[in-house]
């Protein structure tokens, strides 16, 4: 049974104040019966980690390099971000994909070391509004996925987010039947590559205008194991209501 993910991307947002809404979602969710975690600004991730304690809410980061260490200046290694108490990161997200210009095949390094450092990759895909209207999406979705995804994945060390890049931040969502017709596609190409038992193990999150009003619906789609939120998880009482439809589920 693959254990519900509520993940929040903070973006380029936040500084030592947005501290204090961590700590209130915190305390309101001492023990929650879904899995939790925050991927601030690196300046933050080890500030947020002391201020998290022993709180159930884990940590990550939002990109790490594909090398080890070395001449990377304004990188961050995953040893770092594991130094820092991070245990996941994002990769691939498309704002990086765009302004950063990485392809599947540099999101599949960083994916590789990352997941060699220990940590939880949660690799990003999604099709552009012109693909989806041209019905690329799958054809986009299945070379994304295959490229970007290293061998060395399992259901502990992967979990896949589809962000359709038309729906991130823009209010505009697919409709239930299009989100389940990418995940059960997702499913079945991992299935296939990995076989049964980690195919069916990797958690596939949604994310892309995700909000209280549009969560439970969200989550009643088959192979939606949770999501990825953007703009909803900067505030303790956006996010709340998101986490609460996922335990609801
Ligand atoms: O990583 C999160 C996604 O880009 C979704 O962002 P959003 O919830 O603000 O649309």
């Amino acid at each position: 049974m693959r254990r519900k993910l509520a993940a929040g991307n903070w973006k380029m947002n936040g500084t030592s104040q947005s501290l204090d809404d961590l700590q209130t979602l915190s305390k309101s969710h001492p023990n929650p019966s879904v899995d939790l975690l925050i991927c601030p600004p690196a300046t933050l991730i080890a500030p947020a980690v002391q201020t998290l304690g022993n709180s159930a809410i884990h940590i990550g980061g939002q990109d790490c390099h594909h090398q080890t260490d070395g001449a990377h200046t304004g990188d961050i290694s995953a040893a770092m971000l594991r130094d820092a108490g991070a245990t996941a990161v994002i990769l691939g997200h498309s704002e990086r994909r765009a302004s950063h210009h990485e392809t599947s095949e540099s999101v599949r390094d960083k994916a590789r070391t990352a997941q060699r450092a220990g940590l939880m990759t949660v690799i990003c895909l999604g099709e552009s509004l012109g693909q989806r209207q041209a019905t690329n999406t799958l054809d986009i979705i299945g070379a994304q996925l295959s490229l970007s995804v290293p061998d060395s994945s399992t259901g502990e060390n992967l979990v896949v987010a589809y962000e359709p890049i038309w729906a991130i931040g823009s209010g505009m969502t697919p409709t239930p039947d299009q989100i389940g017709e990418v995940h059960d596609f997702m499913r079945s190409r991992l299935e296939r590559r990995f076989g049964p038992g980690v195919g069916r193990s990797v958690r596939l999150l949604y994310g892309g205008s995700v909000k209280a009003a549009n969560a439970q619906e969200i989550f009643d789609i088959s192979n939606v194991d949770g999501a990825l939120v953007g703009g909803a998880s900067l505030t303790a009482d956006d996010f709340t209501p998101i986490i609460n439809a996922l335990e609801n589920a």
